[in-house]
Formats: C-alpha cells, structure tokens, sequence
C-alpha cells in the first residue's frame, strides 16, 4: 500500500479550509444585511416606510420571490388607517385570529415550510396562484401576544428546508414585531390627536381644520359638497331613563353606524353633545340623501347594546344641504345644515330634510 500523497493531503486541506472560509464570509455577509436591515427596521418613522421594509425590501434584498405580511386589526383601527396612506404593498388585515392559528397552532416560533414539511402552509401564506415552494413563516409576538406574521416565500423548493436554522429569521422577527408595535403606538397617538375619544369619528378641532380645506377644494375644483347634521332624537330622555353611562354606549355605537356608512374621503365629527357632522365631498343632493337615510335607519333599526346586556332602539333626525353655488363661507353651509336639521325635529324626528324642501313632504 503506498503512503499518502502529502501533497495531495495538503492540498485537500486547502480546499476544506477554503469552503470553510466562504462559508463564514457567507455568514458574516448575511449577518452584515441582517444588521443593516435591523438598524433600519428600528429608524422608521412612517407605517408605509415600514411596511415597504419590509414587504418590498426585504424580498429584494435576501433575493426572495414574495413577501407578505399579515396584521391582526380586530377593531378595524388599521383598515381604516391604512387606505390614506400611500401603500407599495398593502399588508393583509385580519379580523380574527383564525389565520394566525392555521399557520402557528400554539408553538408560535418561525415555521420553515415547504415540500414533504408543511406544504400546504406554503399555499395559505401567499395570494392564490403566487406559486410559492417554500416558506419561512414568522410569527411577530409583543407582550406576549401574536399580532401578525411575516411571510418569505422563495420559488425554489429547497430555499428553505426544514432543518436550516431559524436564528437570524428569529431575531428579525422579534425586531420588525417591536417596529410594528412602536409604529401602530405612533399612529393611535396621532389619530387620538383628532379622534373624539368617545365615539371614534373625528374631534370638532379636527373638523373645524378639515372642512375649511374640504370647502376652498369644493369651491376651487367646483364640486358639489354636501353637509349633515345628525341628532339623536329625544336624547335627553335616553339619559334621564337609562342613565347617562348608557346614554354614552348609545353615542358610542352611532357614531360606529355612522363610519361604517361612509366612503374614505368623508368626514365624520362629533360636533358637540348628542351631535353628529359629517361633510361628503363630490356627492350631490341624491347622494347625500341616501347616505343620510341610510344612517338614519342603520340608527332605527339597531339595537342599541347596554352594558347590563339589555337592549334599547333610538332613532335620529337629519339635516342636509349643499354648498350654495358662490358661497363665499363655509358657516352658510353649515347654517343652512343646521336649519334642515331643526326643521326635521319640528317635522316630528326620525327623518332627514334637506334645505330647500317642504319639510311636510319629506318626511321619512
Ligand atoms: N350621555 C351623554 N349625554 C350627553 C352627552 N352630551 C350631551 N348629552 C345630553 O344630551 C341631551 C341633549 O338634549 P336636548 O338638546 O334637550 O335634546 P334631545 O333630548 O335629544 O331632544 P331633541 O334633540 O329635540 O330630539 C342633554 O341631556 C345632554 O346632557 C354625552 O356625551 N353623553
């Protein structure tokens, strides 16, 4: 048997410890990007910015196929945020934790997915026909709680096996969970700023800033531009009956019928007491009627929840009008809204008037 070339060996060696080499530069790279995309996630200053980090971003960078990130939004807090803002790539909104539940069960730690390892995950976590192969599923967990999930999805099924390890991936998650969180904290404060606390619509000071912009744009582009006025009817009795802790669940949840009735672009305010203003630009009369009925028997037909579990029925009155053509101020509008407002209570509640009609005639 002849001895072992020493050449050879040492030249075998230089090989082994080249790839080692490569490896650890491989690494030291990833960890280079993974540093970078860390000190970015926690120096974001807008939701948008974050979510194109994110989304758009981090599949260029780490060379993925797509990206996708789900947020839990129970309240709709985002849903109605969300679309205002700018969005390369809107993140999914989820009502309830069902989704999340699929994907995680209750271990909640990064799942690498792909075939013969979860496949079927593969297929959830992206929109139908993404023709993902393999997956890494990030769960982001705050005070305990999941509040979404991240999703890199990669074409080549062997891009993420199951045996890999999940560090890197973990750390980011943990990381893009706190910058979801600081970044939501953010938004609530900037929305409390203009929000009336207790029914979720927009403050007066909010409404006296926006709808001096929403009139020079109407009177500028000459759109139509329509105002209501809306007021529980008989309020008073609601508190002096029910007390005024329900009196305030009954304000609560018509100011939540009122949202659910608008489009994005108008605006709702809690003009004072028991009173509702809500502005639609580019909505003409007809329009403006309907969206008034419609709150108005939304408000009819609710039972109104007490927080004992009873429940209790209101209605509202509506006064409508439209911005006068020359109108040189906003206050004629509003004038004019208030007036129809006044009108329908003396035409005997529980309807809309729109300034100009027979009251007689409209009633509901
Ligand atoms: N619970 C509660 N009551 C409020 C709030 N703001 C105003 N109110 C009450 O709303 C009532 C409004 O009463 P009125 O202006 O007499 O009108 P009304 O009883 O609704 O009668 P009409 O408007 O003529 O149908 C008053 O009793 C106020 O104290 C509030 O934030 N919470």
């Amino acid at each position: 048997m002849s001895a072992p070339d020493p050449h050879a060996q040492i030249q075998e060696l230089r090989q082994q410890l080249q790839s080692l080499l490569e490896a650890a530069h491989d690494n030291e790279r990833k960890l280079d990007r993974f540093d970078a995309l860390e000190r970015r996630l926690m120096a974001v200053s807008s939701m948008e910015e974050l979510v194109t980090l994110l989304l758009v971003e981090c599949r260029d960078d780490f060379g993925l196929d797509a990206a996708e990130l789900w947020l839990l939004d129970p309240e709709g807090e985002l849903r109605r945020a969300l679309p205002t803002l700018p969005m390369a790539k809107a993140p999914r909104l989820l009502e309830h934790h069902g989704p999340l539940k699929d994907i995680f069960g209750a271990v909640r730690t990064t799942r690498l997915v792909g075939p013969g390892h979860g496949e079927d995950l593969v297929a959830q976590a992206f929109e139908p026909g993404a023709g993902m192969r393999s997956a890494a599923l990030l769960p982001l967990i705050r005070q305990g709680l999941l509040i979404g999930s991240l999703h890199f999805g990669a074409r080549d099924p062997e891009r993420y096996d199951a045996v890999s390890g999940t560090k890197f991936l973990d750390r980011l998650c943990a990381i893009a969970a706190i910058a979801i969180e600081s970044m939501l904290n953010r938004e609530r404060l900037r929305r409390a700023g203009m929000t009336d606390g207790l029914t979720g619509v927009h403050n007066r000071r909010y409404f006296d800033h926006r709808s001096l912009i929403e009139f020079s744009q109407a009177v500028r582009h000459r759109y139509p531009l329509a105002c209501l006025f809306l007021d529980v009817d008989h309020f008073k009795a609601v508190n002096d009956r029910h007390g005024h802790q329900v009196g305030d669940e009954v304000l609560r949840q018509v100011g939540g019928l009122i949202l659910r009735s608008l489009r994005t672009g108008d605006l709702a305010a809690r003009y004072g007491g028991e009173e509702f203003v809500v502005l639609l630009p580019r909505t003409d009369l007809a329009g403006a009627r309907e969206v008034a009925e419609r709150i108005r028997a939304l408000v009819q037909d609710a039972p109104f929840v007490t927080p004992e579990g009873g429940t209790l029925s209101a209605t509202l009155s509506a006064g409508l009008a439209m911005l006068p053509a020359g109108a040189v101020s906003f206050a004629e509008l509003l004038t004019a809204a208030d007036r129809a407002l006044y009108a329908a209570k003396r035409a005997g509640r529980n309807r809309t008037v729109a300034h100009g009609d027979d009251t007689g005639a409209a009633a509901a």
